[in-house]
This record gives structure tokens, sequence and C-alpha cells, in this order.
């Protein structure tokens, strides 16, 4: 799991551990084998860590529930031992360096970072802090306004960021770990004493209080009902006192995160949303036996606040789109929403205005269905009405080519019945995306009984193409989503009969964590 390798008076350890080098028991107790044979050996004059295909993703999050990540040596000793080595450690960090490995990371007397390595404390989005020092070495590496900003956050940077905030000593274009052995060779037997991060004064120190304030209010405004971020600030702030005191607090603001059930629930939500992309049918076919065919361009029918959703979405994966309505009125408004849209992400500045200039360029508009004759995809995204989705779907069939896969866009209807349409059922598939839907995660992809296995692991593909988090479902009443849903929405009912305004239902729900109450996402659907 730790390679250990020498070279001409260098240890490098190469944790390899995939898929992204997590750092388990295995793995923790071979990085400390390998730090005592290299301190131990005369002829190594200096170690170098480092990752088969990436750099380290951090602790092993099974290992938080069956209670392992605290078995010696825990993250917490790696660090200590890592900074306090009598022989310079140099981190070679390509691909991710994240929580654990990004501490371990700051633990190191020096950084060489490959140019598209990414740095990052992910843990608050699991519940918890990053509890291995990070919020102590952290501050003192980069400056108590960049602590406050990425911890609680938890944020990705890129390389070019990290060293422009001092995490990276260097950023190399080639092979990071070639490049860190040789600086390790030339950095031989000179004095560590101002590389070991915990010994350094925290910058930004007579700011504390306002840098504080700020944090609380972006965390409160940003990561709505979560209880992680305040304790990461707490953490944080405890960077102030001395190291071992900084410790003790980190520790103990750990301990809340560690027993809550907030932590729980955000660990399950993380492995969940790493699961429901892998599916399998009662035939057998799975995600690991049947490949999905790739779409190199699609129609989308309906160019209304759905449609012009999922043609948004697809652009934004730069599948070439064309809009299709029947009528040309509803065609221009339905471009001028999207066209609103882009401009709105040019001036928030998520892209620029060449890049929304190149998505647009791959829009294309038609009234009818008449061209519609070289695509590989079509979906339809008309109001729910089982004649009208018929009507389409027979046309379709008859305009478009025999491979074209036929998907509809419904939260209700009875995808076989649309399939009949056709004589095509075997591609027929239904599509549930949630509004709007070139933001929301979920998408449904509904079996019909006719539905192959080709057609079904192609909306997979396609879904995660397109930044989803897609699933499979089979076509009953409200599929998944909405049976969920429709408790919710009759609780929320219940509420207003029992005398609440919906808005404040709505509070309610935000002031927990969602980003909308149940009475606005029903204003917009
Ligand atoms: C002591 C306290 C201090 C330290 C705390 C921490 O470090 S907390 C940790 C802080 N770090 C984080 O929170 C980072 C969490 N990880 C990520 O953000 C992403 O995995 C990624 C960006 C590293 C790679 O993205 P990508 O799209 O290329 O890949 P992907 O996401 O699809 O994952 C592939 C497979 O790896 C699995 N797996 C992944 N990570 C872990 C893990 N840490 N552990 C275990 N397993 C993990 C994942 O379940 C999946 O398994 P499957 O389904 O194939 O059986």
């Amino acid at each position: 799991m730790v390679d250990y390798i020498t070279r001409d008076g260098v240890a490098l350890l190469q944790v390899n551990n995939p898929p992204v080098n997590a750092l388990s028991h295995n793995v923790r107790a071979e990085i400390k084998n390998g730090l005592d044979e290299a301190g131990q050996d005369k002829q190594i004059k200096a170690i170098v860590i480092s990752g088969k295909r990436s750099f380290i993703a951090g602790a092993d999050i099974t290992e938080f529930k069956s209670g392992s990540y605290s078995e010696w040596p825990t993250i917490i000793d790696l660090c200590d031992l890592i900074e306090s080595s009598g022989k310079p450690v140099v981190a070679a960090i390509k691909g991710f360096a994240l929580g654990g490995g990004h501490e371990i990371a700051i633990s190191c007397h020096y950084r060489i970072a490959h140019e598209k390595s990414k740095f990052g404390f992910p843990e608050v989005d699991i519940g918890i802090l990053p509890a291995a020092g990070g919020t102590q070495r952290f501050p003192r590496l980069v400056g108590l306004e960049a602590a406050l900003d990425l911890i609680p956050s938890g944020r990705h940077i890129g390389a070019a960021q990290a060293f422009k905030l001092g995490i990276v000593d260097k950023v190399v274009r080639g092979d990071a770990v070639e490049e860190a052995v040789k600086f390790a060779k030339s950095i031989a037997g000179e004095p560590l004493v101002d590389r070991r991060t915990s010994q350094r004064p925290v910058m930004g120190a007579e700011n504390a209080v306002s840098l504080r304030d700020a944090a609380v209010k972006l965390a409160m405004k940003k990561k709505k009902g979560m209880i992680a971020p305040i304790h990461c600030i707490k953490a944080v702030m405890g960077s102030l006192l001395p190291f071992e005191q900084g410790m003790e607090i980190e520790a103990s603001e750990g301990f809340m995160l560690f027993t809550s059930g907030q932590m729980g629930a955000l660990q399950y939500a993380f492995f969940a949303q790493r699961a429901a992309p892998k599916w399998s049918l009662p035939c057998g076919a799975s995600f690991k036996t049947v490949k999905g065919r790739p779409i190199r361009n699609a129609a989308v029918i309906g160019a209304g606040t759905m449609g012009t959703g999922i043609a948004m979405a697809m652009l934004n994966a730069g599948i070439p789109v064309t809009l299709v309505e029947q009528d040309r009125k509803f065609l221009d408004k339905g471009v001028s929403l999207l066209k609103l849209l882009y401009a709105g992400s040019v001036s928030l500045r998520k892209i620029t205005q060449d890049q929304c200039d190149a998505i647009l360029s791959k829009l294309n508009t038609a009234v009818g269905y008449k061209s519609l004759t070289n695509v590989d995809l079509v979906i339809e995204a008309v109001y729910e009405n089982m004649a009208l989705k018929k009507q389409i779907f027979a046309e379709l069939d008859r305009i478009c080519p025999p491979e074209t896969f036929l998907w509809t866009n419904t939260s209700a209807l009875d995808i076989d019945e649309i399939a009949s349409a056709t004589r095509r059922p075997d591609k027929v598939l239904g599509t549930h995306f949630f509004v709007p839907a070139y933001h929301m995660k979920l998408l449904e992809n509904v079996r019909g009984k006719l539905t192959s296995a080709e057609t079904v692991a192609s909306a997979q593909m396609f879904g995660t193409r397109i930044g989803k988090i897609p699933v499979v479902v089979g076509n009953c009443h409200g599929f998944v989503g909405n049976r969920m849903l429709h408790k919710y929405a009759h609780e929320s009912d219940f509420l207003i009969e029992e005398g609440c305004w919906p808005e404040d239902v709505d509070m309610v729900a935000e002031n927990f964590g969602l980003p909308l109450g149940p009475f606005k996402v029903r204003d917009l659907s």
C-alpha cells in the first residue's frame, strides 16, 4: 500500500491505495514504517512522500463509522512524525491533496505540486473538521483570513492559487515526483527550524474578531443548517493560542462533530451519491456488463421551463442541442430565456463572454420535427398530457433514425404507454429532471417494461456526463422522488391547515438547510 523506493540518498514513500489513496489504517502504518526506516538509514538524506496516480484524498471515510480512524498511528501521529523528522520531508503532489492528505502535505517541510493538482479541506461537507492539526497548521501557513475562507467552505483550489497563498513552494509542469526527488537532494542537510509549520506565527491575528465574524456570517448563509462550519471556525480561532493549546481546542470541537447525527447523515449521503448511479436490472445486466452509447448530439422537444433547462444542462456539457417547438413564438421565447440565463452567468462571472458565446454556438432551433433525421437522442419535454406525448412519439418514431433514443421528461406518466406509440420501445425511457433542470443534481431514469439494458446504460452515462446523479427507477406512479416528496408536501399542507403561512413553512425548511422551501418549489414547477 506504500512503496518504499530509494533514489540516490532519497527515500520515496509512494502511497498506492486505489482508488483515491485514502489513509486507511494499513496505509498509515506503512507510512510510519517508511518514515522510521528512512530515519534510521544513514544513507538516506531526505524523504519524499507522494501518491501513485494522485496524492492523498484524505482519511478513509469508512473508518469514521468503524472507529478505526483513531487507531495508532493516527493521521495526527503521522503529521507530528513528519514535521519533527530530522531529515527534510518533501511532499510531491499531483491530483488531489484533500483533507488528511492536505494535512500530511502541510506537515511536510516543502511542497512541490503539479500545475493541475487540487487542494482543499472537504471535511466540513462530511460533517467534521480537519482534525489532524489542519485547523492549527493551515492558518500558520496561509494566515487567518485564507484559513477562515478555505476550511469552513471546503472549497478546492488549484495549484496556482495554492502557490499564491504559500501552501506550495513550487509548481511544476512535468513529473512532480521527479522534481521533488531532485529538490529533496538539493536541500538535504539544510536547517529545518523555520520549515516546521506548527512553529510559525499566525498572520492576520490583529483582525481576528472581524475575520471570525465575517466567516460566521458567510457560513450561516452558504451552509445553512450545518453545524460543522461553526466548529471549524472555532477550531481555526484556536490557532491564535500556542500550538498545543490550539490542538486541544481542535480536539474538543472535533469531538462534538464526531459524535453528531449530522456527521453520520452526511457520510451516508457521500457514499449513497456514489452508489446511486450503479444500476442493475432483474435480467442480470448491470453497469459492470453493459456499455452505454455516447450521445453526440440531441434535440429537446418543448421550449418551456423544463425543455430550456434540459437543453441548458446539455449545452453546459458541450452537447450540441436542437431546441424544437411547434410554434416560432414559443421557440423564440425559450431561446430568449436561455440567453438571459447565460447572460446572468456571465454577469455573475461564472463563465466568460467567450465561453457563453461558445456554448450558445452549439444551440440550434427548429420549428417542427422534420429536421431531426440525424440525432442520437431526443428528449421530449412538453406538458404532462398522455395523448399529446403519444402523438409526438409516433411522429418522432417515423422521422428519427431507428437507433435514435426517444426519451420523455415526465414526473408521472406511464413510460410503457408512451413507448407503445413507437416501434422502438426498447429505446424509450423516462428522464425525470427536477426544476431547475440545469441546476438540480437528481435525474431519475425511468425504465419501462421493454427498455433495453443499452438504453439504460446510455441514459446513466448521459446523466453523469451532464453533471447529474442519475438513478435508475421503475415505472410506477410518482417513481421514487415524487413518492418521497408527496409525504413532505402533505406535511407542509397540514401546517397551512393548522394556521401557518406558506412563507413561514418555507423559512423553516430553508433554515434547516434546503435551498428552497416546499411552497417556493411548487411555485417554480
Ligand atoms: C482524522 C480526521 C482528519 C481527516 C479527515 C479527512 O480526511 S475526511 C476525508 C476528506 N476527503 C474527502 O472528503 C474527499 C472525498 N473524495 C472526493 O471528493 C472524491 O472521491 C475525489 C475528488 C477525491 C475523486 O473523485 P472521483 O469522482 O474521481 O471519484 P469518486 O468520488 O467517485 O470516488 C471513487 C471511489 O473512492 C471512494 N472514496 C473517495 N474518497 C474516499 C475516502 N476519503 N474514503 C473512502 N472512500 C473514498 C468513493 O466512495 C468511490 O468508491 P466506489 O463508489 O468506486 O466504491
